[in-house]
């Protein structure tokens, strides 16, 4: 329940019962002193009053203190092991149980999740976790459990002047239980508005160069601006709400003080006290409300834990794409059985849409811009599941595979390559990572990388940015494309693969695919009609629906045909080459 409720690890939760337990028992260890001078001032006063009692034992007292303090140095060492040292390490922790949870989501969440907030959530909320967890959290479980038990020793001691001293606890809580709907609301806001910021810094960097090239650098630098003028004011704001609280319940804690002294002076007037108990009130509330009021003072952080905490969740609660590990189809014919699919319950993408992909053979998906090419060959990848009909491979309904199984069956070329911060041997060796460098180098010759990677000041060594930012369009996409014929997967899917490249490179990379393509499946999409005329199928989508599909020769001859009047036009604007 602790582990759900606080969005821990097992080990953390584990970690944080026993902080919580050590700092009870040190909070209840600092009372000891109170006890021991109580029962020396109590003997003294009693030889005062009657000498012929004997004087305390001086021995005694001491050795109780000495002992005190050591268990108070004990007890404050194992809450500080088991609260700061140990409970460390719970976002570390926290991170890599996220992180596989991300792994196994559709990507249909990361298109509605922005990546701020993912960020966010996965290095702030987790350091935040973590830094409560191993400062406040044990803390207040602490102070909550030491203070129960000294109520109860006090009111079981006496409770008429329990009550003087405790009456204020309930009003301070509830003043801070009432205010927390308005906390709740304002800091949700901050964060909103903190995300903006992270939103607007994180496209200004990544667009730099467009923003710039437009000449909207000091539009966009204001609106920035703005939103962190709004995100300031928001933080006051929410400041304000928890400090304003907080201080009210801290100053009525202090009232207790004044009732205890005075209800004590009235009983002790009255004969119904005795002086040492008063006495002994008197020094249990000057330290009574000290733990309480540092608990007040951080109560806005816990508000704030809450708030990191629900994110936490919301990523934990998304369900997960599952399925068998096994997959071992009987051959790699891609089959769409009457498909419908939508984004995110918005508009369908695909309605009934029904074709087979054979092995061995080149099928390739082509039609007007937004038919669906895109998404029907991410389907076949389960990139999403479809909302009806089945997608198989070999006979397995996809849905059924784990993605992380299925995908090892899969090569892709997609028209936005995505290269890593690192060398050219490492980007290429993604698509097989036992790969020797003599396969590495192999696959590279075949993608016609050689002659740039040759230009290269450290050759195959050389790191290419971020996203492969130091290369061309087309350069970037030859790494791509010997990333999968490394990978010589059965499956090869190719979006636009060839697009950034120009006419020599391409007719090279072309003969280079050619040979990847050998007796695979081979999903093709392309809007430039020249490259998939030496397709086995063309299957033709159009606002999401099959409008034909055949062998290019036979939809050639059709006089209807919309594949035929594609071709014909891009003839006509000179988009066919040869
Ligand atoms: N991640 C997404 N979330 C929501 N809608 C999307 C997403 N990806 C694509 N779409 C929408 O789905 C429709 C089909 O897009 P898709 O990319 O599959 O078409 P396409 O035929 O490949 O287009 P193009 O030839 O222009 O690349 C479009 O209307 C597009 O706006």
């Amino acid at each position: 329940m602790l582990r759900e409720k606080f969005a821990l690890t097992e080990r953390g939760a584990f970690e944080f019962k026993r902080g919580a337990f050590f700092c009870a028992l040190a909070n209840l260890v600092m009372m000891a002193p109170i006890g021991v001078l109580c029962m020396a001032t109590n003997d003294y006063l009693d030889h005062l009053l009657d000498p012929s009692k004997p004087l305390p034992a001086l021995g005694g007292y001491l050795a109780a203190i000495v002992v005190i303090l050591l268990l108070m140095l004990l007890t404050q060492w194992l809450e500080y092991h088991f609260t700061y040292n140990v409970v460390y390490g719970e976002s570390a922790r926290k991170r890599i149980e996220l992180a596989e949870v991300l792994r196994r989501l559709p990507l249909s969440f990361f298109g509605r999740r922005d990546l701020s907030d993912l960020t966010t959530t996965i290095m702030k909320d987790c350091a935040d976790q973590e830094r409560m967890f191993s400062h406040i959290m044990p803390l207040l479980f602490g102070t909550g459990a030491s203070t129960i038990l000294i109520s109860i020793m006090l009111l079981l001691f006496n409770w008429k002047m329990a009550i003087a001293a405790l009456w204020v606890l309930p009003i301070a809580l509830l003043i801070i239980a009432f205010s927390r709907k308005s906390q709740d609301a304002k800091g949700q806001f901050l964060i909103d508005r903190q995300l903006d910021v992270a939103d607007g810094l994180q496209e200004y960097l990544e667009c730099a160069q467009e923003i710039t090239a437009a000449n909207q650098s000091e539009t966009y630098l204001e609106q920035l601006d703005q939103k962190i003028d709004r995100a300031e004011k928001a933080q006051i704001v929410s400041e304000l709400s928890s400090a304003v609280p907080v201080s009210a319940a801290q100053a009525f804690l202090k009232l207790g003080i004044a009732s205890t002294v005075l209800v004590g002076a009235l009983l002790l007037a009255s004969g119904e006290l005795e002086f040492m108990v008063y006495f002994c009130f008197l020094l249990v509330v000057t330290r009574f409300y000290d733990p309480i009021n540092t608990v007040l003072e951080v109560v806005t952080e816990l508000l704030n834990l809450k708030l990191g905490i629900k994110r936490m969740h919301s990523i934990e609660h998304e369900r997960p794409q599952t399925g068998s590990m096994e997959f071992e189809p009987a051959n790699h014919d891609i089959s769409f059985d009457n498909v419908t699919f939508s984004y995110e319950g918005g508009e369908k993408v695909l309605s009934n849409v029904s074709f087979v992909a054979k092995e061995g053979e080149v099928t390739a998906l082509v039609g007007p811009s937004g038919g669906g090419k895109s998404t029907a060959a991410k389907l076949a990848a389960r990139f999403w599941d479809a909302d009806d009909g089945v997608v198989s491979i070999g006979g397995v309904d996809v849905s059924t595979v784990d993605p992380e199984a299925l995908l090892v069956d899969f090569a892709q070329v997609f028209q936005d390559v995505v290269l890593f911060d690192d060398t050219i041997m490492q980007n290429i060796r993604l698509g097989r990572p036992d790969a020797t460098d003599e396969e590495v180098f192999a696959a590279a010759r075949a993608a016609n990388c050689d002659d740039f990677v040759s230009r290269m000041p450290k050759g195959y060594e050389t790191r290419i940015g971020e996203n492969g930012a130091l290369l061309s369009g087309g350069e970037r996409q030859r790494i791509s494309i010997a990333r999968a014929i490394l990978k010589n997967a059965p499956i090869v899917l190719l979006d636009e693969a060839t697009a950034s490249l120009d006419v020599e490179n391409e007719t090279k990379v072309q003969e280079a695919l050619s040979c990847l393509l050998e007796r695979k499946t081979v999903l093709v999409i392309a809007h430039r009609m020249r490259t998939v005329m030496s397709a086995d199928k063309i299957v033709v989508l159009d606002g999401g629906r099959v409008a034909e599909q055949g062998k290019p020769s036979e939809l050639m001859e059709r006089e209807d045909s919309l594949f035929k009047k594609m071709v014909e036009l891009q003839s006509s604007t000179g988009r066919i080459l040869n």
